[in-house]
């Protein structure tokens, strides 16, 4: 089984056309400092190939549709072909970013990603781009907006440099969305809300060509370095991560309980759970992105201290209410064997690994369900290998 370490999460970025997709893309590409992207691009012939390549790391690591929309283009044994590519070991992927053309429908790319067959790949959350600007004249010529931000698990409020500050707090309210909120102008959110950069110790190498583009003006930034951006663009606006360690074990069923009723601005949770004697050979690795939860059970690497280390990332979330709440699920009684029954909870989101359950059927993930009934298949998309690395 594959530890969520040695999984690649799968970013789907999709929104309307011109919502800034491809400059939050941009953006993580030049903000990642060594961590590698790889990119599925989908668009109607007008992929910023120039923007995408100056931005640096692509190369081989990105398969573009050149035509059609990859939500009816392709079935989900061809998106497969395309993830095999991306994630065969030489790549050393870290994640893998699918910009869906703006008129996709998202819930039918994140059905194909869950019945991907790819053992190597793990569902890393729905992320739509709205343009602050145009989201009331969009709603109006494209209602099926509400239907694409109801299962969206981060909603990236953009063009936040567009709107005084004002419209955007009435925008943030009238949002028909569960989904944590993130402003940003020219999509400069922060890469650590999409993916783990890599540790500094292993990206030495790339250092001297990231810190370069790091002072390099984004394609398509305003000249004057964001003047009148109102401020948006700082990478740490709109959310916060909350740390929690505990030596003492959790108690699975309260940390059930916990999961179970997370507040929807709660957009990430990651880490290490210790459930003590309710299974003392393994450490529980907890990967949760929006609505969608996984427990990778892996033994205890050797000399490991036990205990459980979990951080939670979110939009408009109270942090002390979820320390409260997590230092609650920590076990009265860490030295007594619980009943058999008290990991059943837990063990409903352990991925089998010839399991159909990535295919969307089980779980409560709301992605899965928002993924039911959309439909279609048209043309065959084209498919082309952009040009070779630079840099
Ligand atoms: N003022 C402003 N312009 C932006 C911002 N983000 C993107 N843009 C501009 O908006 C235009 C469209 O941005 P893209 O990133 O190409 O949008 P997209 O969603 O990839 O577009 P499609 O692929 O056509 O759907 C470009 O001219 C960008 O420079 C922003 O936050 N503020």
């Amino acid at each position: 089984m594959n530890s969520p370490s040695s999984q690649i999460p799968v970013i789907v970025l999709t929104g309307f056309l011109g919502s800034g997709k491809t400059t939050l893309l941009n953006h993580l590409l030049r903000a990642c400092r060594g961590t590698r992207i790889g990119a599925i691009v989908n668009d109607f012939g007008s992929i910023e190939i120039d923007a995408m390549t100056v931005a640096g790391q692509l190369g081989d690591s990105t398969v573009s549709l050149g035509n059609g929309c990859l939500c009816c283009a392709v079935d989900a044994s061809e998106l497969d072909v395309y993830l095999d590519r991306l994630t065969r070991p030489a790549a050393r992927l870290d994640v893998i970013v699918i910009e869906a053309s703006g008129l996709a429908e998202p819930q039918e790319l994140v059905k194909m990603l869950l019945a991907s067959e790819n053992p190597r790949i793990v569902y890393g959350g729905l992320v739509e781009v709205v343009d602050a600007a145009e989201y009331d004249a969009t709603r109006d010529k494209h209602p099926e907006i509400e239907r694409h931000l109801a299962v969206a698990d981060l909603v990236v409020l953009n063009k936040a440099d567009r709107v005084d500050a004002a419209d955007l707090a009435r925008l943030r309210g009238s949002l028909a969305t569960a989904a944590a909120v993130v402003e940003s102008a020219y999509g400069r959110v922060d890469p650590e809300l999409f993916f783990d950069r890599r540790p500094v110790t292993e990206r030495v190498g790339q250092l001297a060509f990231d810190d370069l583009l790091d002072d390099l003006p984004a394609p398509g930034e305003c000249a004057e370095g964001h003047r009148g951006c109102h401020g948006h663009d700082h990478l740490h606006a709109g959310y916060e991560s909350v740390a929690f360690t505990s030596d003492v074990p959790l108690d699975p069923r309260r940390l059930m309980a916990f999961l179970d009723t997370r507040p929807e601005g709660l957009y990430r949770i990651k880490g290490f759970v210790d459930f003590g004697a309710a299974d003392r050979g393994n450490r529980y690795g907890l990967h949760a992105v929006g609505r969608f939860l996984r427990f990778h059970p892996e033994p205890w690497p050797r000399g490991q201290r036990r205990r459980t280390d979990l951080v939670l990332i979110g939009a408009g979330i109270d942090a002390s209410a979820l320390e409260a709440q997590l230092a609650g699920c920590v076990t009265d009684r860490p030295d007594e064997t619980p009943a058999d029954h008290a990991m059943w909870g837990v063990l409903r989101y352990v991925p089998e690994p010839e399991d159909p359950e990535e295919s969307g059927e089980s779980g409560e993930s709301g992605a899965q369900e928002g993924a039911e009934g959309a439909g279609g298949t048209e043309e065959a998309g084209e498919f082309t290998e952009l040009p070779g690395p630079v840099g």
